[in-house]
């Protein structure tokens, strides 16, 4: 309600509920209190009228029972009252007609002898039971009776004054009763003229008998008085108690009322006023005066009205001031005179517009930053409204959706970005996180109207720092990355399959060396299988060794070096024994250090190897006789003249060609002549030491290389292998056949620079010992002899 937001009418509202408040509380306090005077002055005034009203009475009373008695005093009877004289004696009373409305003899049992007025059936009703008579018979005093129905007439309720008539002895002779009838005018008629106010009234109960003797209401009189609930201060008065209160009466009203008891009787005047009347005069007075004050409440009003305005002014000049500011048509700061509070307000605000201000300022090159940011972005970026409609998107997402203008699709729902075929799924997602304030990621087709349909990575995230239960999507084209993919999957499955079908152990580790793909020759290999080793450092499973030291290897050492191809090494399992491998290692990086892999290629090296070994043998040994031939036995020799220390001792060169070999062979055959030379390299064999050289040169030639041996030791070896050799026999067809061996043997000289020197010497013994009659040993004493 426009009208009651407005501060003027709030105050001047408050002002006028503030001044009808005190009104009505300065109303109630004087209500309050006057009706408590009234109350006391009416107490005061209703005492004075029961007071007076009891004062009346009481002398009526005392008044009547004078009379009564008087009018039995001047009876004369010698004799009990009979119904003789009875008429004679009631036309004596005829004084008490004026003041009674009947006059009854009784005889001295209580027996009614006459009456006046005669009533028809009255004479001979006794009244002996009846407690004034009773009571007059034994004190011969008057006595006034409780109000009672008169015998023989129910209807009839009356008060009856008594007086004892005695004879001349004194003695109680009958009695005189004189009646007042309570529904007569006679004796009660004053009490009805009698006025309590307006509504007020006066009431008259005998305190004995609690019977109610006068009540205005005809139908009360002669009945008991209500109980102590009904009427309490009645019966409170009943008991004793004297002087006025505010209580209920028997109707049930509330009313003032004061008791006042009777000195001649025991009866008690009430005086009663109902509150109504009783307050009659503070309620006009309060009404009058709450009158009163809203007419001037309604008058002031529109005074209030155009002083809040005048006082509000300043108000509206801030209003204006602060509109101007943000128009723009007006320059900081608000200046504002009259009131300190406003003053500092328009202050304050000046603060505040500036802080505004320069956070505008600052919002807009955010704002500024990130269009441009988002515009120049490859990734769809959208803000999202909480009811799923567009508030913003930049150009990715525009192209995404196949074009057009953001106008588009701002106010449009989001979700028509997506394919119909996944709309359904995505927006459900959505839904709930865009209710759930959380983070969604998932993969979906965007909808454009050109093939080919895009792949997206759909993001969707609460901007938490907007108040505004917003949400910030983004696309990311996937579609390349997604093809991409499956063609990297199928290379990956074709790579397997060839991994699988080639015979070399392959294992893929990742960049922490933890095995991740091993194939079948890998698992023969490492003695595993794929299962047990995924994830193990490959280092657990397997240890590299260099094959001529067994010392290992450190593959990060080579990887370092650039070294990872073919290198030769024992691949040492945990468990199982050391196999010779060629190992090559492709180490592929990954963008981001810590991706990449690397790729153990272990080809089983042993044949090669041994091959190897083979084809070096061969090429320094002798295949017959096992022995070196000349190439290896040259470079033995080379190998010792190249020792710095090959002078410090002895070293003796044997040279030595078998005699009429060629005999053999012509008769034995080449194969006889072939196991008698293996003999005989079996005779030098087993005669020099294994650290000594030996070697077949060609043919029948042999040489013979004693290491650290002088001439003389040497001599006796020679010896003794011309003499194992001439012992030899090859049987043939019957026949043997023998040989002997003519050797040279000289030292090895320090002037030997070349192995062909000391060679070329030896032969020359050799040659010389054949000459000299063959099976012998030629020996040269001093070097270059
Ligand atoms: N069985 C066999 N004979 C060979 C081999 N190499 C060479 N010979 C023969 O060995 C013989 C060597 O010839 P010579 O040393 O001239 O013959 P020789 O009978 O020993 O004569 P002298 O040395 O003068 O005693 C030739 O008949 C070759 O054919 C071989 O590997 N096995």
């Amino acid at each position: 309600m426009p009208l009651f937001n407005s501060l003027k009418t709030r105050i001047a509202l408050f002002g006028v509920f503030v001044g009808l408040l005190l009104i009505v509380a300065v109303g109630l306090f004087f209500y309050e209190e006057g009706r408590a005077r009234i109350r006391e002055v009416q107490f005061r005034h209703l005492a004075d009228i029961a007071d007076r009203v009891a004062a009346d009475l009481d002398d009526r009373v005392r008044t009547r029972r004078q009379l009564v008695a008087a009018a039995a005093a001047g009876l004369e009877t010698t004799g009990p009252v009979s119904a003789q004289q009875a008429p004679g004696l009631l036309a004596q009373l005829r004084l008490l007609k004026g003041a009674f409305n009947s006059v009854v003899l009784y005889g001295p049992d209580g027996v009614i002898l006459a009456d006046y007025p005669h009533l028809p059936g009255r004479a001979g009703l006794s009244v002996a039971d009846r407690s004034y008579f009773l009571q007059t018979r034994a004190t011969l005093k008057p006595q006034i009776s409780p109000p009672l129905r008169a015998r023989g007439n129910l209807n009839r309720s009356i008060v009856v004054f008594t007086a004892p008539v005695r004879d001349t002895a004194g003695r109680f002779a009958g009695m005189v009763g004189a009646t007042l009838e309570l529904h007569s005018p006679e004796f009660f008629d004053d009490l009805r003229r009698l006025r309590v106010g307006q509504s007020g009234y006066i009431t008259l109960t005998s305190i004995s008998s609690e019977l109610t003797i006068y009540h205005p209401n005809p139908r009360l009189v002669m009945k008991p008085v209500p109980g102590p609930q009904a009427s309490p201060a009645l019966h409170r008065a009943l008991n004793g108690w004297r002087g006025a209160t505010e209580t209920v009466n028997s109707s049930g009203r509330q009313v003032l009322v004061a008791f006042r008891p009777l000195n001649s009787v025991d009866w008690l005047v009430g005086a009663v006023l109902p509150v109504e009347e009783a307050y009659a005069p503070i309620r006009a007075l309060l009404r009058d005066y709450l009158l009163l004050a809203a007419l001037a409440v309604l008058a002031v009003l529109p005074l209030m009205w155009w002083r809040m305005r005048r006082m509000l002014r300043p108000l509206d000049v801030l209003r204006a001031q602060v509109r101007a500011v943000k128009l723009r048509t007006a320059r900081l700061p608000l200046q504002i005179e009259g009131y300190e509070e406003l003053t500092a307000m328009a202050g304050e605000l000046s603060q505040v517009f500036e802080e505004r201000e320069a956070f505008e300022a600052r919002l807009a090159e955010r704002e500024a930053f990130f269009r441009t940011l988002n515009d120049a972005s490859p990734l769809g970026v959208l803000v999202i409204e909480p009811d799923g409609t567009v508030a913003y998107l930049n150009q990715a997402a525009l192209q995404l959706a196949g074009g057009g203008q953001p106008a588009q699709w701002r106010g449009q729902p989001w979700i028509r970005l997506v394919h119909p075929e996944d709309r359904a799924g995505v927006e459900d997602l959505a839904r709930t996180a865009q209710e759930g304030r959380h983070s969604l990621t998932l993969y979906c087709r965007i909808a454009r109207t050109e093939p080919p349909a895009l792949q997206v990575e759909l993001r969707l995230h609460p901007l938490a720092e907007d108040g505004s239960a917003r949400s910030l999507l983004v696309l990311t084209d996937i579609t390349e990355r997604e093809a991409t993919k499956r063609a990297l999957l199928a290379e990956r499955e074709r790579a397997m399959a060839i991994l699988g079908s080639i015979a070399d152990a392959v294992v893929l580790t990742n960049h922490l060396d933890e095995v991740h793909y091993l194939n079948a020759p890998a698992e023969h290999l490492l003695g595993t299988v794929q299962a047990e080793a995924f994830g193990q450092p490959l280092a657990r499973l397997a240890r590299f060794l260099q094959p001529e030291t067994g010392l290992e290897v450190s593959l990060r050492r080579l990887e370092l070096q650039g070294r990872l191809h073919h290198l030769e090494l024992d691949l040492l399992p945990a468990a199982g024994p050391a196999a010779p491998v060629e190992l090559t290692l492709s180490v592929v990086a990954m963008p981001g250090a810590t991706e990449g892999y690397r790729v153990y290629v272990l080809h089983d090296d042993a044949e090669r190897r041994q091959r190897e070994r083979l084809h070096r043998w061969e090429a320094c040994h002798d295949a017959l006789t096992g022995l070196y031939n000349r190439r290896g036995f040259h470079d033995a020799l080379a190998s010792l003249l190249d020792r710095p220390d090959r002078g410090a001792r002895p070293h003796a060169l044997a040279m030595f060609d078998l005699d009429h070999f060629k005999t053999v062979n012509d008769n034995a055959g080449h194969l006889s002549g072939d196991r008698l030379l293996q003999a005989v390299a079996l005779v030098v064999q087993q005669r020099i030491r294994t650290s000594d050289a030996a070697a077949r040169l060609g043919g029948d030639e042999f040489a013979v290389l004693l290491y650290n041996c002088d001439l003389g030791h040497a001599t006796a070896v020679m010896e003794d292998i011309r003499r194992q050799i001439g012992a030899l026999e090859v049987a043939c067809n019957g026949n043997r056949y023998q040989v002997s061996a003519s050797i040279g043997l000289t030292l090895l000289g320090t002037d030997d620079a070349l192995p062909e020197q000391a060679i070329a010497r030896a032969d020359e013994l050799c040659y010389r010992a054949k000459h000299a009659g063959r099976n012998r040993v030629e020996t040269a004493y001093e070097t270059g002899a």
